[in-house]
């Protein structure tokens, strides 16, 4: 139990009814998980109004609510409290619950359109081979060390932001690699919490449903980087158009890293296979075997980190070099007719040109490139024209087919999709909703040498349709129908 007095400490109230100096139990910003003696924030969402469950939430046994507006009926002995916006004061709240557990270690968030999982659990991984205790919190997993939890969002609620680094403490965990989405720094899961520094890889197409303009979206990254303290480093891509942006307002000491442009970090590719790549970093060479030129950036921007954080640089690109790819980026094998199958988790415009650019780059002769693509529903739907037409034009045959359509009709999306094909590439696709059969027929399709890339799911085990997963996994579908077709 906490007294609530201290729970709150550095919330500004703008109105109080009932006494602070009471004992309370948890904190919930879901009314569904209150019990006993309890606060509950009651927090403005999308989908409907915290405010509504106020009353169940102290039917419950709520003894203190925290509110941007006090209900018509206030009950005796519970203890209301007026803030101008709640999700701050649950910032604030579960920062002063759990001990500012971020004070305690060296907590670094990344941000970006794509790469944050990739740049974070390689980081991750990077740190625990140099013998570190690390903490991880991203898309795929959350580790407390070796301690694996499921990832329920790419960053989790606040509550458990803090919950996590509150276990990492007690681990004696030094260092965590965050993401943080543009979702959840809107949402200010981020906020309160104190940043060592921040990484930010790129920006481009994605969550315009959310944010509805780019610049909305552009300025949600930027935030992170604005709230930094003085003592925390700010690293910003210098090749990408908004970069430069990123690091306007900060207060944090700016870095940069490129391959292009004029940057503290500067690297270069050297030479590209299928089996790796060959980089220049700081005049020493690096062989790694994650490929394509994204990779050359989150590489990059590793080794600066790492550096940024205390590490060697000569320890740092033995290390990288012995990274493996994530599980979903750009995870490939090789059948045994020689037919390549790649399975990456790009899933908006960019990525999925990125790794058909790099696909498209290893060729040596005359292989087909069939790709199986689909676009979430849910999402934002101004993707999938785009996310179409880069698969058909970029493809010698483009399947398109469903990725989780949540509540939405699959054949809907994939008409959308279609939208974006241009003539000439008509003849290049088919559209098949089922994503099992949609595989299937890419790997009837082709023919030795020939190259799959099943893209959008990467990782993710599970397909999601009306509220129901049902597990799917395109690296098992893709080789269990390869081997099946003898091929
Ligand atoms: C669009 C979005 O981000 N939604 C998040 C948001 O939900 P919401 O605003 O819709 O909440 P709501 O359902 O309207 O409810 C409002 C409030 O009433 C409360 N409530 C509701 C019902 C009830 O009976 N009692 C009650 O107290 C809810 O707990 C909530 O506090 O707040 C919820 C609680 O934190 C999140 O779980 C939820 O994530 C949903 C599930 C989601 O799918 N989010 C995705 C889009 C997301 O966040 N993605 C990013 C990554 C994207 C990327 O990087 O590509 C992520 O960080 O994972
Ligand atoms: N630096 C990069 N620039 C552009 N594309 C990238 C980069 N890194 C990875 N990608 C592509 O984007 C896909 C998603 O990468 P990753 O999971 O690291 O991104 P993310 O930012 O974590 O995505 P999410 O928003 O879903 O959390 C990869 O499978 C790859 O195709
Ligand atoms: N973090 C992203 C993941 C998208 C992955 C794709 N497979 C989909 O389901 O749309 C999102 O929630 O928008
Ligand atoms: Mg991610």
């Amino acid at each position: 139990m906490n007294l609530l007095k201290d729970i709150l400490y550095g919330v500004s109230l703008t109105a109080v009814s009932g006494n602070t100096n009471v004992m309370v139990n948890q904190i919930h910003f879901d009314s569904r998980n209150v019990e006993m003696d309890d606060v509950f924030v009651a927090i403005r969402g999308i989908l409907t109004d915290g405010h509504k469950y106020i009353s169940k939430a102290v039917e419950s046994g709520a003894k203190a609510v925290i509110c941007e507006e006090f209900p018509e009926l206030l009950v005796n002995g519970v203890t209301y409290l007026k803030v101008s916006n709640s999700n701050s004061a649950l910032a604030i709240m579960a920062n002063n619950y759990y001990d500012s557990p971020s004070k305690n270690l060296k907590l670094v968030g990344v941000t970006g359109t794509n790469g944050k999982t990739t740049v974070s659990t390689l980081l991750y991984n990077l740190f625990k081979n140099a013998g570190y205790k690390v903490g991880l919190l991203s898309t795929i997993k959350v580790m407390v060390d070796d301690q694996e939890y499921p990832a329920t969002h790419t960053t989790p609620d606040v509550l458990a932001i803090n919950r996590y680094l509150s276990l990492m403490n007690e681990e004696g965990v030094e260092f965590c690699f965050m993401e943080a989405s543009s979702h959840g720094i809107h949402q200010k899961r981020t906020e309160g919490l104190h940043f060592a520094g921040a990484i930010f890889t790129n920006l481009s197409h994605d969550h315009l449903d959310y944010h509805k303009t780019f610049a909305e979206y552009r300025d949600t990254k930027k935030k992170l980087f604005d709230d930094l303290p003085k003592t925390a480093f700010a690293l910003s891509n210098s090749d990408d158009k908004n970069g430069g942006v990123m690091l306007q307002n900060t207060k944090a000491k700016k870095l940069t890293y490129g391959l292009k442009s004029y940057a503290d970090f500067r690297g270069q590719i050297l030479e590209k296979q299928f089996s790796g790549q060959l980089l220049k970093i700081d005049d020493n060479e690096l062989w790694t075997k994650l490929i394509g030129d994204f990779n050359a950036y989150n590489l990059l921007a590793i080794y600066a980190t790492a550096h940024i954080l205390g590490l060697e640089k000569m320890e740092i690109l033995q290390l990288i070099s012995e990274l493996e790819t994530v599980d979903g980026r750009f995870q490939y094998f090789i059948s045994k007719n020689k037919i390549t199958a790649i399975v990456d988790y790009a899933h908006t415009p960019d990525a999925l040109k990125n790794v058909l650019i790099t696909i498209n780059a290893l060729r040596t002769g005359n292989e087909n490139v069939i790709t199986v693509v689909g676009c979430g529903g849910d999402r934002d739907k101004s993707k999938r024209p785009v996310m179409g037409h880069i698969a058909s034009e970029m493809s010698d045959q483009a399947i398109f087919t469903s990725d989780n359509p949540r509540s939405e009709p699959p054949m809907e999306i994939i008409k959308e999709m279609e939208a974006g094909v241009e003539p000439q590439n008509s003849n290049k696709i088919l559209s098949i909703e089922d994503r099992r059969q949609a595989i299937k027929t890419a790997c009837k399709l082709a023919a030795s040498t020939d190259i799959i890339l099943v893209a959008g799911k990467g990782h993710e085990a599970y397909q999601e349709t009306m509220g129901v997963r049902v597990d799917f996994d395109d690296f098992e579908e893709v080789q269990k129908a390869l081997t099946n077709l003898n091929k």
